[in-house]
């Protein structure tokens, strides 16, 4: 069940193929797993990564963990046989590929029923749409998949981003105005911690849940930026009391290092605590 408190930090990718990678994965702290049947896994290996995926679940060891299975496109020979299986599967979410527009999420519910999906958004017409995908009932997250996208729009790396700002921007807006999860894209130079810092920093900024990520050593970079600083947590705990304390002579507007501090300012305090807490309590275990 997708819940607002709880963190989606670091979303990582497992190729459904890898027993290796699978069975490593229950020892990582994750806040969420894609496990991928899609651009991971070949053509030859599709079947046995569906069957060993099926497999791997049904046995469990996750923890808390979300659970994501990343299926291919309908559109493709391989999609609907995931399709049935992943309703089958153990798994929180479904994650459809190169969502379009909302008709797609219809046809993959017709086999999946009412399992939450999330949307892969990495195309032009589902930035257009971005909108109506996020406001689908079954929608409960979306991740950017920015390879995708950068191929689409024939755009160039660049370590700012800039190109692909305003298709984060739309899904961003949407996926806020719909209450749906929005997990920013991959760092694809996973030995880079100091390029995945700046980037994770960027998506925090913007407003990302998360990030997708394609190695373990891209954990604890993307944990920390996704997660409240010492000093926000300091901070939204001065906020609130301060708050507090004028609500209690009546006033509505308390000052804390200079900045003005109103209802909405202690209501993201609070969200913020409640986020740490969650965060403290899963590495507590
Ligand atoms: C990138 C990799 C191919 C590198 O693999 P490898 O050379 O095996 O890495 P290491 O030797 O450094 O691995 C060390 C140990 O970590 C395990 N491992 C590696 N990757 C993962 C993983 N993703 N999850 C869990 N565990 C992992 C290895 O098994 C080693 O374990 P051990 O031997 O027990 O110590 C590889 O990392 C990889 O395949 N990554 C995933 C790639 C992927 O999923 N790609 C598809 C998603 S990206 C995408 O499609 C985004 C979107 O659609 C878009 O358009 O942008
Ligand atoms: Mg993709």
């Amino acid at each position: 069940m997708v819940s607002s408190a709880r963190p989606y930090r670091s979303v990582l990718y497992i190729p459904g193929s890898k027993p290796r990678a699978l069975e490593k994965a229950k020892t990582l702290p994750v806040d969420a797993i894609i496990f991928d049947l899609e651009d991971a896994v070949t053509g030859e290996e599709k079947a046995n990564a569906r069957a060993l995926l099926a497999e791997t679940l049904a046995q469990g060891g996750y923890g808390p963990r979300l659970r994501i299975v990343r299926i291919n496109g309908l559109d493709t020979e391989w999609g609907r046989a995931d399709a049935e299986a992943a309703r089958d599967m153990e798994a929180d979410v479904i994650l459809l590929p190169k969502v379009g527009r909302p008709e797609d999420v219809d046809a993959l519910a017709e086999i999946t029923g009412d399992r939450p999906i999330w949307a892969m958004m990495e195309t032009p017409q589902g930035m257009l749409n971005a909108a109506a995908i996020a406001a689908h009932p079954l929608i409960t997250g979306f991740v950017l998949g920015t390879n995708d996208l950068a191929k689409e729009l024939n755009t160039r790396f660049r370590a700012d981003r800039a190109p692909l700002v305003t298709s984060l921007g739309l899904c961003l807006l949407a996926a806020k105005a719909h209450d749906v999860i929005v997990i920013d894209g991959v760092y694809n130079a996973f030995k880079d911690d100091e390029g995945l810092k700046r980037e994770c920093d960027q998506g925090r900024d913007m407003g990302f849940d998360g990030k997708s990520l394609i190695h373990p050593a891209q954990v604890e970079v993307t944990n920390t930026a996704f997660a409240p600083s010492p000093e926000e947590i300091d901070l939204a705990r001065r906020q609130i009391a301060a708050f507090e304390e004028i609500e209690a002579q009546g006033q509505g507007v308390a000052v804390v290092d200079g900045k003005i501090v109103e209802n909405l300012h202690v209501a993201t305090a609070r969200e913020l605590l409640a986020k740490a807490e969650m965060i403290e309590a899963l590495q507590a275990g």
